[in-house]
C-alpha cells in the first residue's frame, strides 16, 4: 500500500473516532511520559495511530516516546493514550506541545490523567516513589515561554485564568484513596513539581534553588500541557515517577541520566499501571456521581 493511501486511510479512521468522541463517548485522556507508555496495555479494543500519520501532529523524538496514540476502553470507560508527549528542549512551540490538549477537549474529554518520570529534590522522596502531583512552578513561564502567550481564543478559555487549583483536588483525594486499597502508601506522596525547560538535568546550585523555592521534583514537561487544559476546563490529575534523585551535594558521585530514568519507570511500570486503571474507572463513577 501507498504511503499516501496508507495515511489517507488513518486519517478517516481517525476522524471516525473523532466523531465519537464528539458524540460523549470518550471521557478520559491519559498522558503519558518517558517509559510510560504502557499505561495504555490494559486498555481493550484499542485502536493505534502514529503521530506521524495525523497530519499536522507533532512526533515524538526522544526514547521512551513511542509516538503513538491509542484508543480503547478500561471497564466501562472510553480512554485516548498519549504514548509519548513533547518538550521544549525538542525544539517544539509551547503551542506545539499542547496542541494535543486541545484537540481532547474538542473530542469531549473531561479529565486528563498527567504521568511524568521526574528528579526527587525533596530529601525525603526515594527513587520509585509515585509523587501526585499537588502543585506546580513554571519555570519557563516566569522567563515568557508560556503556552497561552499570544491572541486569547476565547473559544477555549478565559484570558487570565486562576492557577490556584489547576490539580483537582477530589481526583488527588482519589489517588491516594486508590493507592492505599493497592496498598501502595509507602510510596506515595503528594508535593510540587517544577518544570524546567531542560535539555540538561540540574546543576547542583540550581537543584538547592529549586529546594528553597519549594520544589519536591523537578522534570521537563507536564506544566504546559496542565495549563491548557485548566484554561479549557479539564479536570487534571498529574502522578510524576521519581525516577532518580536530584545531587545537592558536590560530594555525591552518582550522575543522572536518561537511561537511568527510562530503567526506572519500566520497573515501576506495572504499580502506575494498575493505579491508572483503577483510578480512571472510579474516576468515571465519580464523574457520574456529580453530572
Ligand atoms: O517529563 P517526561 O517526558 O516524563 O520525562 C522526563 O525525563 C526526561 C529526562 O530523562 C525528560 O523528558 C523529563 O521531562
Ligand atoms: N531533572 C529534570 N528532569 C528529569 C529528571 C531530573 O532529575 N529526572 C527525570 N526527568
Amino acid at each position: 500500500m501507498s504511503r499516501r493511501s496508507l495515511i489517507g486511510q488513518t486519517t478517516s479512521l481517525f476522524f471516525h473516532w473523532l466523531e465519537r468522541c464528539r458524540s460523549g463517548l470518550w471521557s478520559v485522556a491519559v498522558i503519558c511520559g518517558s517509559g510510560l507508555g504502557l499505561l495504555a496495555d490494559r486498555a481493550a479494543n484499542k485502536q493505534t495511530f502514529r503521530y506521524q500519520d495525523i497530519p499536522n501532529f507533532p512526533v515524538s523524538t526522544v526514547a521512551g516516546h513511542e509516538g503513538c496514540l491509542v484508543f480503547g476502553t478500561i471497564e466501562d470507560t472510553s480512554c485516548v493514550f498519549m504514548q509519548g508527549h513533547f518538550h521544549l528542549y525538542e525544539g517544539y512551540s509551547l503551542c506545539q506541545v499542547t496542541l494535543p490538549v486541545r484537540i481532547f477537549k474538542l473530542m469531549g474529554v473531561e479529565s486528563v490523567l498527567v504521568t511524568n518520570a521526574s528528579g526527587g529534590i525533596c530529601p525525603d522522596f526515594k527513587v520509585g516513589d509515585i509523587m501526585v502531583i499537588k502543585d506546580h512552578i513554571n519555570l519557563p513561564g516566569f522567563a515568557g515561554q508560556h503556552p497561552l502567550c499570544g491572541p486569547n481564543d476565547e473559544r477555549f478559555g478565559i484570558r487570565f485564568p486562576c492557577m490556584s487549583d489547576a490539580y483537582s483536588k477530589d481526583l488527588r483525594r482519589l489517588a491516594l484513596d486508590v493507592g492505599s486499597e493497592l496498598g501502595c502508601s509507602d510510596f506515595i506522596r503528594e508535593g510540587v513539581y517544577c518544570m524546567v525547560s531542560g535539555p540538561n538535568f540540574e546543576t547542583i546550585a540550581e537543584a538547592r534553588m529549586l529546594l528553597i523555592l519549594g520544589c519536591d521534583s523537578v522534570g521537563m514537561s507536564t506544566v504546559p500541557e496542565v495549563t491548557v487544559a485548566k484554561h479549557c476546563g479539564l479536570r487534571v490529575l498529574g502522578l510524576s515517577l521519581i525516577t532518580n534523585k536530584v545531587s545537592l551535594d558536590y560530594s555525591r558521585e552518582e550522575k543522572v541520566n536518561h537511561e537511568e530514568v527510562l530503567q526506572i519507570s519500566k520497573m515501576r511500570a506495572e504499580v502506575l499501571q494498575k493505579l491508572v486503571t483503577k483510578l480512571i474507572s472510579r474516576c468515571q463513577q465519580q464523574s457520574i456521581n456529580t453530572h
